[in-house]
């Protein structure tokens, strides 16, 4: 009887965590609060549930478990989100409450690192540019402005060298690039040059990638200025929040050639992409999809599927680091 399986909050995209719908729903009554678009305590009354009976949130960063979510749910004892970041929690009331908050540990870390290579090497090579001029190319039509130069050689700098970031850093070196980075700390276990402040990072880089997580210090961490320190040569790929940039700036500069160009898999009001972007051809957008292949699901599965059962049986949860 479905009644009688623990309720599991969902909040986010049916496309997250259907896979781990369709493993586990002889175990969990699952509650997809996000499709309903209805307040949620009234979405719990028109199931039925009584808000003190739900003690598991399964979430991801396109809905936020905000304060009053937390406050609604009094027996709220754990959030697992199908993510790496938890920027969409609040963490700290979460830990007021004494509420496990569980996020993925390097499940995603290979496949972020690729998208953010083939975002670096779309924009720098204008292969979808390219794509879409060859379906219209005509026998009088000259070829689009050919790339200026090879990616050996180009300066990379890396803002966040934590595991994505390190991928990265691991993936264009094989390319014979130069690998510079920003982070909180000077890692001690790596050669490249570190900088610790991020506009010298820019000015010294032909590429900056964005791989850190999105906090009070790190929100707009590349703006107008560092931006005009890249300069309009300079390529931005990001592949970690979209408030990690001010998006309005960077449009500006992208319209206006400040800089050269961009690859961006993830937005400041997702699922909103400025409309500015679209008819720009220095620009490859991505959908905040840079994890989504089957294989990432399945491990991400697996990982929510130990966390839930070892919560719901009292046992001790692996929890990843907060970053
Ligand atoms: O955005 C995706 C993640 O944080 O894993």
């Amino acid at each position: 009887m479905t009644s009688e399986l623990p309720p599991l909050l969902v909040l986010g995209p049916p496309a997250l965590y259907s896979l781990f719908q369709s493993q586990n729903s002889n175990k969990y009554r699952f509650l997809d609060a996000f499709s309903s678009n209805l307040p949620l305590l009234q979405f719990l009354q028109t199931q039925q549930i009584h808000p003190s009976s739900v003690r598991a949130i399964l979430c991801n960063p396109l809905q936020p478990v905000t304060a009053d979510v937390i406050r609604s749910l009094p027996s709220l004892g754990i959030v697992v989100t199908v993510s790496v970041g938890s920027d969409h929690i609040d963490i700290l009331k979460c830990l007021r409450r004494c509420i496990h908050v569980v996020t993925l540990g390097t499940q995603f870390t290979a496949d972020v690192a690729d998208i953010a290579v083939a975002l670096l090497i779309d924009v720098h090579f204008k292969i979808s540019a390219g794509d879409r001029f060859a379906r219209n190319w005509g026998p009088c039509k000259p070829l689009a402005s050919p790339s200026g130069s090879k990616l050996g050689g180009k300066r990379v700098g890396i803002i966040g060298l934590g595991r994505i970031g390190g991928e990265v850093a691991k993936r264009l070196e094989a390319f014979d690039c130069i690998i510079m980075y920003h982070s909180r700390n000077k890692n001690p276990s790596v050669s490249y040059t570190f900088y610790s402040n991020v506009v010298d990072l820019a000015s010294n880089s032909d590429v900056l990638i964005l791989c850190c997580p999105l906090t009070e210090q790190t929100k707009y961490i590349v703006n107008k200025e560092v931006m005009l320190a890249l300069g309009k040569d300079g390529i931005i790929v990001n592949v970690g929040r979209g408030a990690l940039i001010d998006e309005k700036v960077l449009v500006q500069c992208l319209m206006k050639g400040e800089i050269r160009g961009a690859g961006l898999d993830v937005f400041e009001n997702e699922p909103n992409v400025p409309e500015e972007l679209f008819a720009l051809d220095n620009v490859v957008l991505s959908p905040h999809a840079a994890a989504y292949t089957l294989d990432c699901f399945m491990d991400a599965c697996e990982h929510v599927a130990k966390s839930l059962d070892a919560f719901f049986s009292s046992k001790s949860l692996i929890i990843s680091p907060i970053t």
